[in-house]
């Protein structure tokens, strides 16, 4: 058996379509929605992230506004700059973009970012309303991969997903998602016994974790689908994920690519909030 690929690629582009006709109708309501990215130093990950956002936020007709920060930067001056755009009408979306170096505090950061602006989701405003299922603002990245399953038109409601990894930015959010959408879902973590038990009874597995190779074809359940969150370099500097694709390939139904799986629909997540804060902006003028 060799799996289906859930191209992240393919269906971002189909998004990006569907996001570019919205956009077009709501300049015909007077409304260009913006999305204003902060990027504090030259973190070389960062600067292609921040460049593939943008050439996407442009494609799609998005007022983009990037404002690139010294590493040197306090935070107080940073925290100015996102306290004149929590002020301003023409920003629906902000971020700022992590990591950000030591002098400045994240957590502080993100509560700054006014709630109904905070398209990454971290503000707590938004984490509660993510865990009480209500509306909201959250996280890209699990945003989506639940897109990405839809789309492949994956079962959730009463699948076994075991999501690896308890970050506040992937792990914690995609569990909340999953659980949303009514799928049994276990999260581990570093501290998790037996990982491999729990692998290979998954319906539906996300590895978050940031480690080459960490799950290969062995542990996982016949059938499952696989997706692979992780980011890493290999020794040839190739971009690869957590999990060792080849063999996964010959047990999984489904299995997204690293490049090319979940990466570019982390940036459809983001659309997406961007866009339907947008929406909602013409309903209030209405
Ligand atoms: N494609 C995309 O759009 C994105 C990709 N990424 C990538 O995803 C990966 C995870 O990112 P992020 O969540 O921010 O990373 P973090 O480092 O914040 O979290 C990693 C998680 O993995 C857990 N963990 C570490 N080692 C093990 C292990 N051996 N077994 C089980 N769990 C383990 C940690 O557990 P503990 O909590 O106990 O420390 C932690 O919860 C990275 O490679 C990152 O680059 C991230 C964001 C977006
Ligand atoms: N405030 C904040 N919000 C984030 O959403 C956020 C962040 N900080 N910091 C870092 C992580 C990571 N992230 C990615 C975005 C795009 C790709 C992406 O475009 N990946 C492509 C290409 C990658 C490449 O070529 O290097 C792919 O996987 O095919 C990946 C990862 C957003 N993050
Ligand atoms: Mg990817």
């Amino acid at each position: 058996m060799t799996a289906t690929i859930l191209d992240g690629t393919k269906v971002a582009k189909r998004a990006d379509q569907v996001f570019q006709e919205t956009v077009q109708e709501l300049k015909q309501h007077q409304i260009i929605p913006g999305l204003a990215v902060i990027l504090v130093g030259d973190n070389p990950a960062s600067a292609v992230y921040v460049r593939n956002k943008q050439r996407r936020a442009e494609k799609i007709g998005l007022n983009y506004q990037l404002f690139h920060l010294p590493v040197t930067v306090s935070q107080d001056e940073l925290l100015e700059l996102i306290q004149r755009l929590n002020q301003d009408p023409q920003v629906d979306g902000l971020m700022v973009q992590m990591p950000l170096p030591a002098q400045i505090d994240a957590m502080v950061v993100m509560n700054t970012i006014a709630p109904e602006k905070d398209v990454d989701g971290f503000s707590i405003a938004n984490v509660g309303r993510l865990w009480s299922g209500m509306f909201g603002n959250f996280p890209g990245t699990p945003r989506g991969i639940m897109r990405l399953l839809h789309e492949y038109q994956v079962p959730i409601a009463g699948q076994h997903a075991v999501v690896i990894g308890r970050s506040d930015i992937v792990g914690k959010p995609m569990a909340a998602l999953l659980l949303r959408e009514n799928a049994t879902v276990t999260i581990a973590h570093s501290h998790t016994r037996d990982l491999r038990s729990l692998t290979r009874q998954a319906d539906i597995l996300v590895v978050a974790v940031g480690q080459a190779g960490l799950i290969s074809g062995a542990d996982i359940k016949p059938g499952a689908v696989v997706v692979d969150v992780g980011m890493n370099r290999n020794e040839a500097g190739k971009l690869v994920g957590d999990i060792d694709f080849p063999s996964v390939a010959q047990v999984a139904k489904m299995v997204t690519p690293v490049p090319g799986g979940v990466g570019p629909m982390t940036i459809t997540g983001l659309l997406e909030q961007v866009v339907t804060l947008a929406q909602r902006r013409v309903e209030q003028n209405d």
